[in-house]
């Protein structure tokens, strides 16, 4: 189906102030911004074709402002709906499109919806359902799920900390569950160790328990970020592999998140905020949220500049009105990009800012990562490929993903068990051994 060309609605205001943008088209949203993000060192993209494959308008079409959390002003998006092919053909020019499509959408919105199918749908319900019964559980029960070699497992309302400020999500991480006995456990390797699920030593046999529905709905997320990537490939032009080369082995993760009611919080962190805002470390961050709302993005702008892995984005422009909230669509993932991103493609995509407010009712998501594997030296595309042009910085050296990852939990959980024993044990100086750097480093 066609992306629709239509003349923007003008803008309405509801009681709050509320302003109304409609992204269904490239040309309609030059309309209101008047201008598409450029870098001067590169070529400019295609334009977003007027017709592109397997996407739809949102069928809401009016954007849903009423769940917007109370005390937030903010823009409302209503963004197109993609279709994901279930094989990426880098051959096939409806691929390259959408592809296209894709990347345009990024850089115009900063996030994309991409529609869940049945299965998806199902995983979804069951995480969803599985998520409601775990933070239903008794504080205890949810506190012993730790460990001191990973970061997995329960993080307490008020425990997390975004820009020196307590969120009040409520959080199960979800990491590479690695037993005791494997071999980087047991060499020490920074947050590599077991997910400790609620259900271990309760004696169930574990059908139906949260490491099954969530492990179903995470190996699932990682078939959608591998085919999205092989389509970003496809929309930079920058050859088959040239993003995934670095998901062998990737270090994906996943966040169950509850968000208490406004009025139901334990007084540790700021009124109404839910998380602050941030940019999340890897490559894409594919999520699920409920009905309720409470998700802001900044859409990417050429005045903001920022990255992450140099000096902290955390808490950015996190007060001002800038903001666009992304109002809850039943059957659909989101889509933002993360810090390895930007850096890959040289600012071409940026990470996008966001940051969750607290609604007038409890609100549930669950946040994917896919990210490059731990192992991971990631170096900007070479100049030249696709659309890019010439690097704004001749870096040679790369990010090293496993220290990226590592740095940001250390800052996220300044009081972690994981935290203390990383650092009573000195274990982050394993981060510059070769064997940690065996993907994209430079040979020795
Ligand atoms: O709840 C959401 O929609 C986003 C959560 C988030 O930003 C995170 O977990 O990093
Ligand atoms: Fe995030």
């Amino acid at each position: 189906m066609a992306i629709l060309l239509r003349r923007i609605p003008p803008l309405r205001r509801t009681t709050s102030i509320i302003k109304c943008i409609s992204n269904l088209s490239t040309v309609a949203h030059a309309a209101v911004d008047g201008k598409q993000p450029t870098n001067p060192n590169f070529q400019t993209h295609p334009p977003l074709p007027s017709s592109s494959p397997n996407a739809t308008p949102n069928p809401n079409n009016n954007p849903n402002t009423t769940t917007i959390p109370p005390g937030f002003h903010a823009s409302t998006a209503n963004l197109p709906i993609f279709t994901l092919p279930t094989h990426i053909t880098p051959s096939s020019p409806t691929h390259l499109t959408l592809g296209q499509a894709l990347i345009h959408a990024w850089r115009r919105d900063g996030i994309i919806q991409i529609a869940m199918d049945a299965t998806q749908r199902q995983l979804w319900a069951d995480a969803h359902a599985a998520s409601r019964a775990f933070f239903r559980r008794p504080h205890a029960q949810k506190a012993a799920c730790v460990d001191d070699r990973s970061y997995a497992g329960y993080i307490a309302s008020g425990e997390e900390v975004t820009d020196g400020v307590a969120d009040y999500s409520e959080v199960f991480t979800v990491t590479k569950d690695l037993g005791v006995g494997d071999a980087r456990v047991r060499a020490g390797w920074p947050c590599h160790g077991p997910c400790p699920w609620p259900e271990d030593g309760e004696g169930e046999e574990g059908e139906g328990g949260m490491r099954e529905v969530m492990g179903a709905f995470k190996r699932r997320m990682g078939e959608e970020g591998e085919r999205l990537l092989g389509l970003a490939e496809l929309g930079l032009g920058v050859g088959e592999g040239a993003l995934r080369r670095y998901t062998r082995d990737g270090w994906h993760h996943m966040r169950v998140l509850r968000f208490p009611a406004r009025t139901a919080t334990n007084g540790k962190g700021k009124k109404g905020r839910g998380i602050g805002s941030h940019t999340d470390y890897g490559l894409l961050v594919i999520a699920a949220q409920d009905e309720v709302g409470g998700l802001f993005i900044r859409r990417p702008s050429q005045d903001e500049k920022f990255a992450n892995w140099e000096k902290s984005a955390a808490g950015l422009n996190e007060d001002d009105d800038s903001w666009v909230y992304v109002p809850p669509v039943e059957g659909v993932h989101t889509v933002i990009l993360g810090d390895m991103m930007q850096y890959l493609t040289h600012d071409y995509l940026k990470a996008t800012p966001h940051k969750v407010g607290l609604n007038t009712r409890e609100r549930f998501s669950v946040a994917y990562f896919h990210e490059p594997s731990f192992q991971a030296v990631v170096k900007p595309l070479e100049e030249g490929c696709g659309g890019l042009g010439k690097p704004a910085v001749n870096d040679t050296k790369g990010i090293h993903y496993g220290t990226h990852f590592t740095n940001m939990f250390l800052r996220s959980y300044p009081d972690r068990i994981t935290t203390r024993r990383l650092l009573a044990e000195g274990r982050c100086d394993l981060l510059k051994r070769p064997e940690l750097r065996t993907i994209g480093a430079a040979p020795a």
